[in-house]
């Protein structure tokens, strides 16, 4: 079996493949090294040979990462690295190796998944960041903006008045009506400003590309904008599929 990882600045994505690769086993989002390990010692029966992960942490949590897999598992790691270019896809920024690698992987899925169109590549994490790779694979840059876990969390922080918990947060999205309530106000004022994000990134890929672009959503809070990009594909898993052409299996 294959083990994979996304390792965020918020969660780790696992995954766990079948030996070939081609077929998932289980999944999973965890918040910590340890609840990683306590996922995967449940699963039963576990035969891990190889793990390949991708992480946008420091290489000082990607070490305490990977050796503690290593003494649990025993199975050779990879992990993701940066390139000027792979798979048809050319890192447009000044200093490739400063692209985040989970943007790159993105980009590499979505280049290959849009089988030779241009694509605009949305990632919805605790950051949210757009990628604009043209039909020709060249990365023309993109945006880094707060994602929906910072912005709320700035207005938390930086308020007095603005306390709420997870469970009503939730309610609150139910709808994006005008808020009669603290929770309905900033969660749907926060939501409005991913989605205005959205359509501000089509007008941009419309005026690169008029309307021969496909649009690939991805990230824990793609639910929150699908709506506005009815033509986009949401990919959750979209850095993986980058994740295995960049780090194939042998
Ligand atoms: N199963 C889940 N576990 C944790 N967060 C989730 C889940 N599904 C959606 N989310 C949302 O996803 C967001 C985090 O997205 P993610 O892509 O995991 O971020 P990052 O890659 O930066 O760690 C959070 O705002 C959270 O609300
Ligand atoms: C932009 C990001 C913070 C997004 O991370 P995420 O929200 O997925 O945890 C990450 O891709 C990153 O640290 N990038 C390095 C800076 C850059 O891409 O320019
Ligand atoms: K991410």
């Amino acid at each position: 079996m294959i083990l994979e990882l996304d390792c965020g600045n918020s969660f780790i994505k696992w995954r766990v493949l079948d030996a070939s690769a081609s077929e998932l086993v289980s999944e999973g989002v965890v918040d910590s090294n340890q609840a990683l390990l306590e996922s995967l010692r449940i699963m039963k029966p576990l035969s891990l040979r190889k793990c390949r992960l991708v992480s946008v942490r420091t290489n000082e949590e990607t070490s305490a990462l990977t050796e503690m897999l290593e003494r649990e598992f025993g199975i050779p790691i990879v992990c993701a690295r940066p390139a000027r270019e792979m798979s048809g896809v050319r890192n447009g920024y000044e200093d490739y190796e400063r692209l985040g690698l989970d943007r790159w992987l993105a980009m590499l899925g979505g280049f290959h998944l849009a089988a030779g169109s241009a694509c605009l590549v949305l990632d919805f994490g605790t950051a949210v960041t757009a990628d604009f790779v043209g039909a020709d694979g060249e990365h023309l840059g993109g945006f880094i903006c707060p994602g929906m876990p910072l912005m709320r969390n700035q207005l938390r922080t930086h308020t007095r008045k603005i306390r709420y918990g997870d469970d009503a947060a939730e309610r609150a999205l139910s709808s994006h009506v005008p808020g009669r309530t603290t929770v309905e106000a900033v969660e749907r004022g926060c939501s409005l400003m991913l989605r205005g994000f959205v359509l501000t990134q089509l007008e941009l890929a419309r005026a690169y590309w008029g309307e021969q672009f496909t649009v690939f959503i991805t990230g824990g809070d793609a639910e929150l904008v699908k709506g506005v990009a009815p033509d986009a594909r949401v990919v959750p898993d979209l850095v993986f599929v980058g994740l295995a052409m960049a780090c194939p299996l042998s």
